[in-house]
């Protein structure tokens, strides 16, 4: 069983637009509305390639009670914690004729110190079902700047396997708790590393010097440019396949989907890392958030090619 959690769960709404202009009335042509959060969408990935998954985290409010439903309709399995906040609504604005992609994502809700530990010990409990842990997304008020760190030493204690996905200070301490697993995008990488790494030979060395500290899979995802992925044994490079691009919302929930996915079913990871690329342009495809179509993963992951750019 894979866990995924998400502590600042969102309304995932998409506005469909013919234009947005600043400052002028502007009118939506379509309104999609979703669960989501990245924890969250990474479970809905996993659901739809057929694993087996439970997806956690704080609700609350209104906005709360609609998540819940809206993923109770996809039959997905959830536990979530009920805050006294509401949580929040995460807009994305789709212009139909620029494919221009806007996002307007609120912070959230502030978690009270008895959430917090109420959350420690669900944590706690669902170990005992769980093989891999998936913490992603921002960090709401009120829990320390250290929570995936701390959620991470303790999910390791247990024997339990993390992929973090997550940004700025919260990815930078939770890095020092050495997870299976780190995803981050190109804006990530250069807050964890702090420096522009726009060549190649750059990312390798940063990837490995963060491989070195014991992270088993380092995996770099680089929007239209694919991926490159760091391990032990070597580095490896996965090209994104041309796609009709609709909303790259949600490709790097879905990427982690299809990595932690495969990772699962054990077998050779460098699969794993082509199914990471396929569920993340195969998000991109699609209007709504981290619903891919398993048939188009399928016939995208035998277009790849994975090349293993350097041995260790
Ligand atoms: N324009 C695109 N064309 C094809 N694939 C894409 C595109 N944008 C993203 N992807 C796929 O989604 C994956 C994750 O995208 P990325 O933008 O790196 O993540 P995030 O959503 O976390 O910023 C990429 O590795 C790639 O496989
Ligand atoms: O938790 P954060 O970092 O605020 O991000 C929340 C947003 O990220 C998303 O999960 C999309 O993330 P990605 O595009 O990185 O996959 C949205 O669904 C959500 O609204």
């Amino acid at each position: 069983m894979i866990t995924t959690i998400t502590l600042n769960a969102a309304i995932d709404q998409v506005y469909e637009m013919n234009s947005l202009m600043l400052g002028e009335t502007n009118r939506v042509l379509q309104k999609l509305q979703q669960g989501g959060g990245k924890g969250i969408n990474v479970a809905r990935v996993i659901q739809t390639l057929g694993g087996e998954v439970f997806t956690g985290g704080f609700v609350g409010g209104p906005n709360g009670e609609k998540i819940k439903a809206l993923l109770n309709e996809e039959k997905m399995q959830t536990g979530f914690i009920q805050i006294e906040g509401e949580s929040r609504i995460c807009l994305t604005v789709s212009n139909k004729q620029t494919k221009e992609i806007t996002e307007l994502l609120e912070d959230g809700p502030t978690i009270h110190q008895h959430e917090w530990q109420e959350m420690l010990n669900w944590i706690e409990t669902q170990t005992e079902r769980s093989e891999y842990f998936v913490l992603s997304g921002s960090l709401p008020k009120g829990v320390p700047m250290a929570a995936y760190a701390m959620i991470t030493r303790l999910l390791k204690q247990k024997g339990v396997r993390v992929a973090l996905d997550t940004s700025g200070e919260a990815l930078k301490q939770g890095v020092e708790a050495i997870p299976f697993i780190i995803k981050p995008n190109e804006d990530e990488i250069v807050q964890l590393i702090g420096k522009q790494a726009v060549a190649q030979d750059d990312l390798i060395q940063a990837g490995e010097k963060i491989q070195e500290l014991g992270i088993e899979h380092v995996c770099f995802s680089l929007g239209e440019k694919g991926a490159l992925f760091v391990n032990r044994s070597g580095v490896y490079q996965v090209n994104a396949p041309k796609i009709n691009v609709v909303n790259t919302v949600g490709s790097g929930d879905a990427f982690l989907g299809g990595l932690v996915y495969k990772l699962s079913k054990g077998g050779d990871c460098t699969d794993a890392y082509k199914w990471a690329v396929a569920c993340g342009s195969a998000n991109a495809a699609e209007k709504e958030i981290a619903k891919v179509q398993k048939e188009t993963v399928q016939s995208l992951i035998k277009e790849l090619q994975i090349t293993k750019i350097k041995d260790r």
